[in-house]
């Protein structure tokens, strides 16, 4: 669309006083890297064939899928000559990787998100090095997916039911689904688009159950794509979003594979069917960590598209006078507004920076695991488990807080703010839902404020416990270093009263997971323990209330600064120029509803009755 940009978004970046591009460079590591991702955008943005005619909303769910799909093989494609031509588009230090820009091409999500995403990397860390020679070719067939959740259970994965028996006749693992509640369900690729899958599986040998394992199947013939005899798979149907990524089912009918399919990099299966322990038992949920640690990342970028989209409309958008003498302000003058809107951008770049964090301290943790050193991971579950818990809750929070922020225009499925917030709110519960990974922290705090509470030796991290027991905290401060002190002090108020009640359930005679289970509420909610009085938070208050006005001026420079281009926010609202309502106009033109001027159900139903008496 042509035309000039609005004027209130001209005045407002002529407001600005810092330098847009340089926070870009921050946000990107670096000039090179925006460089380099503005290279990428480009060359993918400028694929015709990615562009849709007809807005994905007016596809019915078998026509999205398709037109998905055959975006997606163009994006592979492009992966591959990118891979080839050396460009690292992985890494997840920076945005400079095609993830983002699928955004746009797909307005959901890339049916090969999990093949690309989860296979791969799966097989990347877990398989020995003849299978990784044998499986990670470049002309690969395979199509794959992460096939681990069951209809029965997905968050208490020990409990899963399918079954790999080693039969050491014939030198084969035997895939089984016992019953319904085995079937595989939810596995993003599963219902249509993939012929091979790594299945979580508890493995038996001779009649022992070793746990879960992870094991290659082929399920659809490489050649006709039909189901293998023994394999019964579908597609689960639609979904509050996620919808082009065909979710799927899977059932085993004693299918067997080839020994020599199980991960083995950390555990072995041998010919005799002897069983080779892992060095550390949850090696086999290195995929799920490594996840939701770029999930952290993936969500700080949602973050900013949404902020984006509605601080750019707040701008545009003008209704009623502050003062009754006034003309009508734009909507990003009232403070209630800021309020709303400057807590995500912030948010975003808090959880960009936490997620580098996190995806550095991943690999370092990493390359220790390969040494044999698990020291580490431990304190890194415990954190990965918080923070994709906390940044998946705060961002759907936050995105459907910009999306209420637009106002009715907000709704529309043209803002984009409704498939964001969709997009985002799924991330809350897949890669481990909420709740359960915050006791999975929960846990690992407990055992530390038990060390503290017994006057053990505490490592460093956790010396603010024996400070909290000690009382050594000290009155707060409304500081950088007064915010931390203060949040150390809740973590321990609130670890103490979990423990606590832990205790004083187990003196009662409960068992240990029960006496967990009743405290479960105060394990994973806030509680009031702070070193902040009453005046603290008044003054805390007002404090805000001057940063907001401080930001006001350069509201609309700091979302510009994540330099998100138009073809990405897919938003009416959002858009760089500003030129909202013409937009609007131009994307309800595009509604098969206003194909015809009458429509023919307006004969075949409302004229007979509008029309009855007067016949
Ligand atoms: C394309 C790129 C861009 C972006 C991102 C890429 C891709 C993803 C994008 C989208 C994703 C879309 C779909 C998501 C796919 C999925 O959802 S896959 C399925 C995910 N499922 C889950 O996450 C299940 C959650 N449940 C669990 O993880 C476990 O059941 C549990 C951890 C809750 C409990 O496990 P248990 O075996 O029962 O263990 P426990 O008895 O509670 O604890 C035993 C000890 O083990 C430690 N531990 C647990 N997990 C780990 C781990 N991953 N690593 C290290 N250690 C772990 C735990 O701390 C206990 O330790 P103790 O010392 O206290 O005994
Ligand atoms: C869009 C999407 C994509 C997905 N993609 C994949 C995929 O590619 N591959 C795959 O294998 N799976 C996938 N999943 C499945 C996903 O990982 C699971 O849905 C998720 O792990 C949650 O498990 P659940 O559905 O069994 O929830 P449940 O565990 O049944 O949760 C229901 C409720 O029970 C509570 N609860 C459960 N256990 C406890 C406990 N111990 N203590 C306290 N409360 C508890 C939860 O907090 C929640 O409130 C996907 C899911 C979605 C939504």
């Amino acid at each position: 669309m042509g035309g000039r940009v609005n004027e209130d978004l001209i005045k407002e970046r002529r407001k600005c006083t810092f330098d847009i591009k340089e926070l870009t460079h921050i946000i990107d590591c670096g000039e090179e890297n925006t460089i380099k991702r503005k290279q990428i955008d480009n060359y993918i943005l400028n694929i015709k064939e990615l562009w849709d005619d007809v807005p994905e909303e007016y596809l019915s769910h078998k026509e999205r899928y398709e037109n998905a799909i055959k975006k997606a093989f163009i994006v592979l494609k492009v992966l591959r000559q990118l891979h080839t031509g050396n460009i690292q588009i992985t890494d997840h230090r920076t945005p400079t990787n095609v993830y983002s820009i699928q955004d746009g091409i797909f307005r959901n999500v890339n049916p090969l998100l999990i093949h690309i995403g989860l296979f791969w990397s799966t097989i990347a860390a877990q398989a020995s090095t003849e299978q990784q020679a044998e499986w990670l070719q470049p002309d690969s067939s395979m199509i794959g997916t992460y096939v681990q959740t069951e209809l029965g259970h997905g968050s208490f994965i020990r409990g899963i039911e399918t079954t790999a028996t080693y039969d050491s006749t014939t030198d084969e693992f035997i895939l089984h689904t016992p019953r319904l509640s085995a079937y595989k369900w939810w596995p993003g690729g599963l219902g249509n688009t993939a012929n091979a899958c790594l299945v979580m599986a508890q493995l038996y040998i001779n009649g022992t159950c070793h746990g879960l394992h992870i094991f290659l199947a082929q399920i659809r013939d490489f050649d006709t794509h039909k189901p293998l005899p023994g394999i019964k798979v579908g597609e689960i149907g639609p979904k509050m979003g996620f919808n082009t990524a065909d979710n799927g089912f899977l059932g085993f009918d004693n299918h067997r594979i080839p020994r020599t399919n199980m991960l083995m990099k950390n555990v072995q299966v041998l010919r005799d069917g002897t069983y080779v322990k892992p060095k550390h038992d949850k090696l086999t949920y290195g995929s799920m960590l490594l996840t939701r640690v770029t999930l952290i990342s993936d969500l700080a970028y949602q973050l900013s598209k949404a902020a984006t989209i509605a601080v750019r409309y707040s701008a545009v958008r003008r209704q009623s006078p502050i003062k009754s003498n006034e003309p009508e302000r734009q909507i990003l003058d009232f403070v209630s507004q800021q309020h709303k809107l400057f807590i995500t951008i912030a948010s975003s770049h808090v959880y960009r920076v936490v997620g580098l964090w996190m995806w550095n301290s991943h690999k370092r943790v990493t390359a220790d695991i390969h040494e044999g050193n698990m020291g580490q991971l431990p304190e890194l579950h415990a954190l990965a488990c918080c923070l994709k818990a906390i940044s998946s809750r705060d961002a759907s929070a936050l995105v459907e807080q910009c999306r209420l922020a637009c106002g009715g225009h907000g709704y529309m499925m043209a803002s984009n703010l409704p498939q964001i917030y969709a997009y985002t709110t799924a991330a809350v519960t897949y890669e481990g839902e909420y709740t359960v990974l915050l006791l999975q922290t929960a846990r690992y705090l407990v055992k530390f404020w038990r060390l503290a509470a017994e006057h053990k030796p505490l490592p460093q991290n956790f010396a603010y416990f024996e400070d909290y027991i000690k009382k050594n905290f000290e009155q707060w401060r409304n500081s950088p270093e007064g915010i931390i002190e203060g949040f150390k002090a809740i973590v321990a108020g609130k670890t103490k009263a979990a423990y606590d009640t832990l205790q004083c359930n187990l003196r009662n005679g409960r068992e240990f997971e029960e006496a967990w289970n009743m405290a479960s509420v105060q394990l994973t909610n806030a509680s009031e323990y702070s070193t902040i009085s009453r005046n603290d938070i008044e003054a805390l208050q007002s404090r805000y209330e001057e940063l907001l006005a401080l930001i006001r001026p350069n509201a609309v420079g700091l979302v510009d600064a994540f330099d998100i281009r138009d073809e990405v926010l897919c938003s009416t609202l959002g858009a760089y120029d500003g030129r909202v309502y013409e937009r609007m106009m131009e994307e309800a033109s595009k509604s098969p509803l206003n194909e015809d001027v009458v429509n023919e159900s307006f004969h075949k139903y409302i004229r007979p009755v509008t029309m009855k008496n007067k016949l």
